[in-house]
């Protein structure tokens, strides 16, 4: 992964939530994947050794999670088993986290739209003590849902929140979060907003950080070769989505930077092309140039 400076120009102004997103949920769509999922290693070590799921039945269980899940609302890392990737502990800084959160008392990881938080499972399964982590989903039958699917409510439930990243106060307001965050994980999350959204988030996070040099966020999302704002494949409303390539990433920390009287390290790069199999036709879907980004930064001032 390697540092990076800025060039791209930003998109239009477009702040409509995610939540306004994909009316409907049909599965002729190019993102719902029928076929049964082929479950990874480390995602069958999780249910195994974690869940205490026979490998035989996992299959069968993720199948019916999936269903309930894409029923309230039809994302494509649910119709194309992505919640079934664990790559926060493939990451070079898992071993940094755990750490972090294992050692330091005032320690706090946040995995921010967590769907059915498979990620903050993987911290819990390596030893990190749970009120060190918290899941916050807009939407709260994904948290019930993820107890379900890794059968841990009992232990987990307590530290899955449900709470809306765009709202300052009221019920679904995260302000009680502000100052706490130490590390903060998104994942295909930026990818909801548009680039003047995605300041607005980014801004949003920074407030809810521990005020000071060191605290860190990383993620990945849906990218591109070229920076460019694209329609939501997955909408109906026209509502846009900035792909970033690394260096307007970094530009967009430069932006929240300035509006939060921050600094922060950027390192992104561009994974490998997100090409994924229309099931129905059997063309690929996604077009080329598009690829995931994954990014870590830090605070330097
Ligand atoms: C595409 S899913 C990704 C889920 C998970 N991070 C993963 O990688 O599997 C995005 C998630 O963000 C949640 N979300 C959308 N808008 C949000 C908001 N304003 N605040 C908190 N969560 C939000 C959605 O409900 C959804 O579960």
């Amino acid at each position: 992964m390697s540092s990076t400076t800025t060039s791209a120009a930003p998109a239009a102004s477009n702040n409509a939530s995610s939540s306004e997103i994909i009316p409907g949920s049909s599965k002729d769509v190019p993102w719902y994947n029928a076929t049964a999922p082929n479950i990874s290693a480390p995602m069958r070590e999780l249910l195994l050794n974690y869940s205490h799921i026979p490998v035989d039945s996992q299959v069968e269980h993720a199948v019916a999670i999936r269903e309930k899940a894409y029923a309230i609302h039809p994302y494509p890392c649910l119709g194309l088993w992505a919640f079934l990737r664990l790559h926060l502990q493939a990451s070079p800084l898992f071993g940094s986290i755990v750490e972090e959160l294992k050692t330091k008392p005032d320690a706090l990881f946040v995995d921010i739209g967590t769907g059915l938080g498979q990620e903050i499972r993987s911290l819990i399964a390596a030893g990190v003590p749970v009120n060190r982590v918290r899941g916050v989903e807009l939407e709260p039958q994904f948290n019930e849902l993820g107890c379900e699917l890794f059968r841990d409510g009992e232990v987990v439930g307590p530290c899955l929140l449900v709470g809306d990243i765009l709202l300052d106060e009221g019920e679904q307001s995260l302000a009680h979060l502000r100052g706490k965050v130490s590390i903060f994980h998104a994942a295909s999350f930026f990818h909801l907003w548009d680039w003047e959204g995605q300041i607005n988030v980014a801004c949003r996070m920074v407030d809810l950080m521990q005020p000071r040099v060191g605290v860190r966020m990383l993620g990945r999302q849906i990218g591109s070769i070229k920076a460019q704002a694209k329609v939501h494949e997955t909408n109906k409303n026209g509502q846009t989505m900035w792909k970033h390539d690394p260096d307007s990433f970094a530009k967009m920390w430069v932006e929240v930077g300035a509006k939060t009287k921050t600094k922060w390290d950027v390192k992104a790069e561009l994974g490998k092309p997100y090409v994924k199999l229309d099931e129905r036709t059997g063309q690929w879907w996604h077009d080329p140039d598009t690829r995931t980004i994954i990014w870590s930064i830090v605070r330097v001032e």
